[in-house]
């Protein structure tokens, strides 16, 4: 069964909750945004292998560690996931981007995908599925449902908040990808927004109603 981290350090937390709020405009709400992905990157880069490289300091020569290369993307969900994927790449500034355009149909919930363009060895990279919302989980079961379709076999979903209906969806169907959480939250209101949530995610970066 893939696993659930929440990613409780302070910082995240803090910038968080200014994002939650509803007095915070577009300007901050997109640097806070970008700010959290970067941390969250941190952490969930926790894990990279590393390998051993001889260098020379100044003093003597030594053993040193280097990463080992490993190929990753990241695949932002369109149109809200964009906002997070500069925070990530300044960490990660080799990453491949894919890009899978989906949006959910305010009245019945599923997701429309209406584009996907995506690395072409996939199949060999480690994949991070980037939304800031995880609400009833349609939106990125059907992302990893066409990423796996094409190839993909390592994907990690990386979301700022999540409703437990969204993780039990994705567990169900995935249980093989590991999710990264900025916050999990209560339940889904009866229009399938995250409580307390944020609102909407892209709405609010990209100054749309
Ligand atoms: O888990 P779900 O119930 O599928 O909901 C989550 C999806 O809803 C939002 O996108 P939205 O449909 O608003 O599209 P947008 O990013 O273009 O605003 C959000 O960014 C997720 O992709
Ligand atoms: O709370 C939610 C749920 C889905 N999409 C959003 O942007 N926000
Ligand atoms: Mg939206």
């Amino acid at each position: 069964m893939g696993n659930v981290f929440v990613l409780d350090h302070p910082l995240i937390q803090h910038k968080l909750t200014y994002i939650r709020s509803k007095e915070t405009g577009t300007k901050e709400f997109r640097e806070l945004v970008d700010e959290v992905a970067m941390l969250m990157a941190f952490e969930i880069t926790r894990n990279l292998p590393l390998q051993d490289k001889t260098i020379h300091t100044p003093v003597v020569e030594a053993q040193a560690k280097v990463l080992s290369g490993k190929k990753i993307g990241l695949i932002p969900i369109l149109r809200a996931g964009l906002g997070m994927v500069d925070g990530v790449l300044k960490l990660i500034p080799a990453a491949k981007v894919g890009h899978v355009g989906l949006y959910r149909d305010p009245e019945t919930f599923q997701p429309v995908e209406y584009y996907i363009k995506l690395p072409s060895d996939i199949n060999e990279r480690e994949l991070i599925v980037i939304d800031p919302m995880l609400a009833t989980g349609g939106s990125a079961n059907d992302a990893i449902h066409s990423l796996k379709k094409r190839g993909a076999e390592n994907i990690r979903l990386m979301c700022l908040i999540a409703a437990p209906e969204g993780v039990e969806m994705i567990k169900e169907e995935h249980p093989d990808v590991d999710i990264y959480l900025g916050a999990l939250d209560e339940k889904l209101d009866e229009k399938g927004y995250i409580v307390p949530g944020l609102g909407d995610a892209g709405d609010r970066l990209f100054g749309t109603k």
